[in-house]
């Protein structure tokens, strides 16, 4: 099997949420609502992999046999600016994972990511990690975050993006093909390409701008 696994969510409900979000004339308060809206859809996918063990209930009738999540707290990590407009949407269905943060910025001239803040837990052995950042355009960003989680023992990495380019991704995928644990990738979409300034085509522009009402120099 290899390392990095990639999961394009095809549902009528994520294609039209990220029509919707591609469009240059959402404002901001819209575009906040629909990634919020389109990370709980694809949260559903991300977290197909979580491990669980069974238990038993008590129903108002009868005993009823079950699972519930087993092993440490699952971990939460946006990348910040951008993948902070995912968090709520995605501890919606994860409502006991621990949130932590990475903040990173691509520098627009090299295309080189470096990281500014970083808050995790030292150690995450055993732990299912999900990290979240809407764009994975050349990977730089995403590579250096998901190595950052294996070097500190991570047990799974999923990254959760809105949008992937066919770069980013074969990037991903070879940069980490010697990690010795799964990696996966879950998206609403691969786009066509990125541009001669490292933006994904067509995509929907800069995701931190377009969240925060910002405007690139
Ligand atoms: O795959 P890459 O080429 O590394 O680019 C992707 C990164 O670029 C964007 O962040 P940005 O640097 O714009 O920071 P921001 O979230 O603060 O806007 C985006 O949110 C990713 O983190
Ligand atoms: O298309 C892109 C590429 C990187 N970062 C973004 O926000 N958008
Ligand atoms: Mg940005």
């Amino acid at each position: 099997m290899p390392t990095v696994s990639i999961h394009v969510v095809d549902h009528p409900l994520v294609a039209h949420k990220l029509t919707l979000l591609r469009d240059a004339r959402t404002a901001t308060p819209t575009f906040r609502s629909l990634a919020d809206e389109l990370v709980t859809l694809l949260a559903y996918e991300a977290t197909r992999n979580a491990q669980v063990e069974p238990t038993t209930v008590v129903t108002p009738v009868a005993e009823a046999r079950g699972v519930t999540f087993s092993g440490p707290r699952h971990l939460v990590v946006p990348v910040l600016r951008a993948g902070l407009g995912m968090l709520d949407g995605m501890v919606r269905l994860l409502p006991t994972a621990e949130v932590g943060f990475l903040g990173m910025v691509r520098n627009e001239d090299t295309l080189q990511a470096s990281t500014y803040a970083t808050r995790l837990p030292e150690h995450l052995a055993g732990r299912q990690c999900y990290l979240l950042d809407p764009m994975l355009a050349t990977g730089g960003t995403l590579i250096a975050a998901i190595r950052l989680l294996a070097e500190r023992g991570a047990a799974s990495v999923t990254a959760v993006c809105l949008l992937a380019a066919p770069e980013g991704v074969a990037a991903v995928q070879e940069a980490l093909s010697g990690l010795d644990i799964p990696v996966a990738i879950v998206t609403a979409a691969i786009d066509e390409r990125l541009n001669e300034n490292g933006y994904i085509v067509p995509g929907l522009g800069d995701a931190g701008d377009r969240l925060y009402g910002t405007v690139s120099a």
